[in-house]
């Protein structure tokens, strides 16, 4: 397991090793211990989730608000998506910055999200199947997030906006210069 700088403290991207045979692979997805000792995080993620979307599927930019903020390790394991992680920690040096990473099931790359950033995606290939940990439940009341095409950020998604397929809750979604007053 590598981890590699962000540029964004406390964010990595994570490179796996992948052992290939006449069968096929095998990679460990996630390793508390190993992951503890390259991260120097404790972190105890309690819940896993899988998204299956469609070329052209954007979810994001999400987060969850105070106490249910949730950091992420985040992957996919079939296809190929953009994904994109916004810092939103006030203090942060680096708040208000965003990078973005192609994530696919060939290169196997993870990126370790921690609590206070934003992150979404969008789908390059036919279909995406995403994968992803969290150390925080799930709570709808907590959802908060910011709006995939805020002209602040002006992230190029690789797409045409009118070719997007995005739910109607994110597209009413806030701009970042709104979301915390
Ligand atoms: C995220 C989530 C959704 N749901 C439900 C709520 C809703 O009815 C349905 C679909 O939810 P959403 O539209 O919010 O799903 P989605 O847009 O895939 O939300 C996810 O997007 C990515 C980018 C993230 O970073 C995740 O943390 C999460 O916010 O699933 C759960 O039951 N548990 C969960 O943890």
């Amino acid at each position: 397991m590598k981890m590699i700088e962000t540029g964004l403290a406390g964010c990595f991207l994570v490179e796996l090793i992948d052992f290939e045979d006449e069968r096929g692979c095998f990679f460990e997805s996630f390793h508390k211990k190993k992951f503890v000792e390259a991260t120097g995080l404790d972190i105890d993620f309690v819940q896993d989730n899988v998204s299956i979307s469609k070329k052209g599927v954007l979810r994001g930019l999400h987060y969850q608000k105070g106490d249910d903020s949730q950091a992420k390790l985040v992957q996919v394991i079939k296809g190929k998506v953009l994904d994109v992680i916004l810092d939103l920690r006030k203090e942060s040096e680096t708040y208000g910055e965003y990078r973005k990473y192609l994530l696919s099931s060939t290169n196997k790359r993870q990126i370790f999200i921690p609590k206070g950033f934003a992150h979404g995606f969008v789908t390059l290939s036919e279909e995406a199947i995403f994968c992803y940990k969290c150390d925080s439940f799930y709570n709808s009341q907590s959802e908060s997030g910011v709006r995939f095409d805020d002209s602040q950020l002006n992230i190029d998604w690789e797409y045409s906006h009118d070719d997007l397929i995005i739910s109607e809750k994110d597209r009413q979604l806030p701009y970042l210069k709104d979301l915390f007053k």
